[in-house]
């Protein structure tokens, strides 16, 4: 019988806005390359029958090794990413092999099985879901001229995270519409919702951080030590 839900991890960036000589999904956080943290997150989730990590061409051979020495039994395929986040999530994609799909950016380690679990069942109810935070700044639109052209209400406005949870019929011809249309999307849900699939949004939390910049490793250091403290 087909599985039900797989988790596709995308990780094949080259982190550029960190600006390290090692891609930022490689920094280790206490020992551990920040993408192993993310994946024994999905791996200890004991509904999550599978995991497919996408990884640059070059570094499947030393992922394939950490696999094995983290013990990371949920992994079916490690596959070559694309030039684009979105090229990356297609070659996961193909190579899930489950009902449902949870894409998530090997960049947030801190996620936690409760919110996730969330956004999948909201998918099964709703038919696609992802996690996002209530903005808490002021957001305002600014032309070429830095001038301000428009502030949206802030009531409406959630900056969107991962997981993101669909049916991986639903998604993948939602990326093959977006090639065929030429249009590269800065997340999943957006390539969806082109199809006309209303996708819902689950209320997550402000420590699913994207590790992206330089200070974000010095919130990531701090959530881990609070995770730890929870935990003993
Ligand atoms: N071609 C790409 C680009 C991004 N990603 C992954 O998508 C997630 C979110 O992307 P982002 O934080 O933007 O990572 P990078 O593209 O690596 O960062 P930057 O834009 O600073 O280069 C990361 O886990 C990243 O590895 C990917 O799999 N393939
Ligand atoms: C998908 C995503 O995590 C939603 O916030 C994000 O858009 C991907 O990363 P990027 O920084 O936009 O490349």
């Amino acid at each position: 019988m087909k599985k039900q839900v797989g988790a596709v991890i995308v990780a094949a960036g080259k982190g550029s806005r960190m600006g390290t000589p090692e891609s930022k999904q490689y920094l280790r956080l206490e020992g551990k390359p920040i993408l192993i943290h993310t994946m024994m997150q999905f791996e200890q989730m004991s509904w999550v029958d599978e995991i497919v990590l996408v990884v640059g061409a070059q570094d499947v051979e030393r992922c394939t090794g950490w696999v094995e020495e983290f013990n990371l039994r949920k992994v079916t395929h490690i596959v070559a990413g694309g030039a684009e986040r979105q090229y990356s999530v297609y070659q996961g994609l193909l190579a899930a092999n489950t009902e449902w799909v949870l894409i998530h950016d090997g960049v947030r380690p801190f996620v936690t099985e409760e919110r996730v679990r969330a956004c999948y069942e909201a998918a099964v109810q709703q038919g696609a879901s992802v996690l996002a935070v209530p903005v808490k700044d002021t957001i305002k639109q600014v032309n070429e001229a830095g001038m301000i052209v428009h502030t949206p209400d802030r009531r409406s406005l959630w900056a969107i995270q991962t997981p993101q949870a669909f049916r991986r019929s639903d998604v993948l011809r939602a990326h093959e519409q977006a090639v065929q249309d030429q249009v590269v999307g800065t997340d999943d849900a957006m390539l969806v919702e082109r199809l006309g699939i209303g996708v819902h949004v689950v209320e997550g939390e402000y420590t699913n951080i994207k590790i992206t910049t330089p200070e974000d490793l010095v919130s990531a250091q701090f959530w881990l030590q609070q995770m730890r403290e929870e935990q003993s």
